[in-house]
């Protein structure tokens, strides 16, 4: 699905990750951790093609990105929904209309059926018409999750989704993660949360990922 072969990525010449190998299956559940600053963002950027490595192949749904045009690599970042770390949402628009954002810049009138639904799924139908800013750090993270399924991806690749919120919310966040997954998606998590990941493996089967000195490598059996 999203596969690494010896990636690499610099910045200004100076390389942050090194000789990355990973292959991220059809409904697989990964965390990734690792001190601030490692590159754990970036390494989801990479997964999403928002960055092209500086060395190495990195291929999106069998197809090498550096062989893809620009609209080849919009076309694929439909099957793949970001979380990200700030949830990047327009204030002026209504929550609704943030969730709906990935359909209607791609000219699709959004089911507003499939749209409540959603909203309800992500316990958010009754802030449906608020702003953005009116919403609770919670709540942002919800209708940003809700915003990055709303074109049915079939990877969900979030960076520290429960950065912020306490932790009866970040099981809330967490679950819903669980439940697409359970429904066949493919799931990444950048986090700091150790205890989060530890209630997570109760429920799921996932694979905890490090970055540490530049590499990426499984981490620890105390995980
Ligand atoms: N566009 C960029 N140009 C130059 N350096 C960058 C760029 N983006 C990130 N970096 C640097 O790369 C390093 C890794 O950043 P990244 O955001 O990937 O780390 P992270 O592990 O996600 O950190 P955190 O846990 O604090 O969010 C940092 O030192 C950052 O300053």
């Amino acid at each position: 699905m999203i596969e690494l072969q010896n990636v690499a990525m610099s910045y200004s010449g100076a390389e942050l990750l090194s000789d990355m190998n990973l292959h991220l299956a059809p409904g697989s559940f990964h965390f990734l951790t690792g001190p601030s600053g490692a590159g754990k963002t970036t390494f989801l950027k990479l997964c999403y093609a928002e960055l092209l490595p500086s060395a190495g192949h990195l291929s999106l749904f069998g197809k090498d990105v550096r062989a893809m045009s620009r609209d080849e690599i919009a076309g694929l970042r439909q099957r793949i929904g970001v979380v990200h770390q700030d949830c990047q949402f327009l204030d002026h628009l209504s929550v609704e209309e943030n969730v709906a954002l990935p359909l209607t810049v791609s000219n699709r009138a959004p089911d507003m059926d499939q749209l409540r639904e959603l909203l309800s799924w992500v316990g958010l139908k009754h802030q449906a018409n608020a702003r953005p800013p009116q919403l609770s750090g919670g709540e942002r993270q919800r209708a940003a999750l809700a915003r990055a399924v709303i074109m049915s991806p079939d990877v969900i690749l979030a960076d520290e989704p429960t950065g912020n919120l306490d932790w009866e919310m970040s099981l809330r966040l967490l679950s819903l993660l669980v439940e697409l997954n359970r429904m066949g998606k493919t799931v990444v998590i950048a986090t700091h949360d150790l205890n989060l990941i530890r209630q997570t493996k109760a429920q799921v089967s996932a694979r905890v990922l490090r970055i540490a000195n530049r590499h990426l490598q499984a981490a620890g059996a105390d995980l």
